[in-house]
């Protein structure tokens, strides 16, 4: 389903779990497959900071990438369908969506101002038409909704049959729930924060790994005067997993989260912060100092934030750190 929309692009593929086994790779795509032997011999001792068994273990494929915008998506992700039955190029509409200004100082009742047959409505401050730069773009999901396990639990055959034509930044200062189900991102104005974390085999936690990287995303997002947008596009997203599984996985994180969302909320990035990474390592200072109380589990995690951007910087020398200054890149 996918061959029409993927194959102008290159693909990374980020295989967890057993490295023994094969993945076959239809013919046509050009590609880069990575396994946990690739991981570690790549990184070496700095693999520690790669999830193993989660999610979480994509982000190795932002570091390694060389591309501008990345698009990450999962295994049980389709294409669909939009109200008049098209097929979604949901890679055409998250590049739109990046392409375009995001407006988080001041909210558009009418949606994504820049978007055919919109505008900003009346009241608009001139001054803040010209937006900021988009950094990441939010897609969402028709069919199976992206519900943590107790709503999966007491709604299993809960769908989302809802289509809603909307693109919508996300407000300065405002936190959300950030899904690596169908998301983009501009790897040049944000890479280094999409880190994933330390989930799965061997951690307390597991499915907070697309959270985590939102969180610090967001912040960060805000504090160089950058954008998120979420709405469109729809993936079709097939299957739900196991929410009894999902409940060992998440049920540390449905209750730390209230310790983190306000950690978050009060997180602030000094104006030497000029560069994502350095952003990044003083976001992890600020983990290991308030949130290495909550368990020690954020000690590791904060030590992990640092691994991750050394490991960027070594892979990445070249536009290791691309000076910003309220979203402009000088
Ligand atoms: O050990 C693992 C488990 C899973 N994956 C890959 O992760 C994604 C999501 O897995 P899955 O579709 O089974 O679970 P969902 O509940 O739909 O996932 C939601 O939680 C987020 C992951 O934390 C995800 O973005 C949401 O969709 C698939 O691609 C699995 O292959 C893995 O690599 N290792
Ligand atoms: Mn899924």
């Amino acid at each position: 389903m996918w061959r029409p929309f993927f194959q102008p692009y290159h693909l990374i593929i980020v295989q967890d779990g057993d490295p023994s086994r094969t993945i076959k790779v239809p013919e046509g795509f050009d590609y880069e497959l990575y396994n946990r032997n690739d991981i570690n011999k790549i990184l070496g001792p700095k693999a520690s900071c790669i999830s193993f068994k989660d999610s979480a273990c994509r982000c190795f494929g932002y570091m390694v990438s060389k591309k501008k915008y990345i698009f990450t998506i999962d295994d049980d992700c389709f294409v669909a369908k939009d109200p008049s039955g098209k097929e979604i190029n949901a890679l055409e509409q998250h590049i739109k969506n990046l392409l375009s200004p995001s407006t988080p100082f001041f909210f558009n009742t009418l949606y994504d101002p820049y978007r055919d047959g919109a505008d900003f409505v009346r009241g608009y401050p001139f001054s803040l038409r010209e937006g900021v730069p988009t950094a990441v773009s939010h897609g969402l999901w028709l069919n199976i909704p992206d519900y943590d396990a107790p709503t999966q639990l007491v709604k299993p055959r809960e769908r989302n049959t809802r289509y809603v034509d909307a693109v919508m930044t996300i407000p300065k200062g405002t936190l959300f729930p950030m899904c690596g189900m169908n998301l983009g991102f501009n790897r040049e104005l944000i890479g280094p924060a999409m880190y994933f974390g330390l989930m799965g085999d061997g951690q307390p936690i597991g499915r907070y790994d697309d959270m985590w990287a939102g969180w610090c995303t967001k912040v960060i997002c805000d504090h160089l005067g950058l954008g998120i947008k979420t709405g469109l596009p729809y993936i079709w997203h097939s299957k739900a997993s196991n929410p009894f599984v999902n409940l060992k996985k998440e049920y540390k994180g449905i209750y730390w989260q209230e310790e983190l969302i306000p950690f978050f909320q009060s997180a602030t990035l000094s104006k030497d912060c000029t560069t994502v990474q350095k952003c990044y390592l003083e976001l992890a200072k600020q983990v290991k100092a308030k949130l290495g109380k909550v368990d020690d589990y954020f000690n590791k995690l904060a030590d992990a934030m640092v691994t991750w951007i050394e490991a960027w910087d070594e892979l990445n020398p070249s536009g290791a750190s691309t000076e910003l200054a309220n979203g402009s890149i000088k």
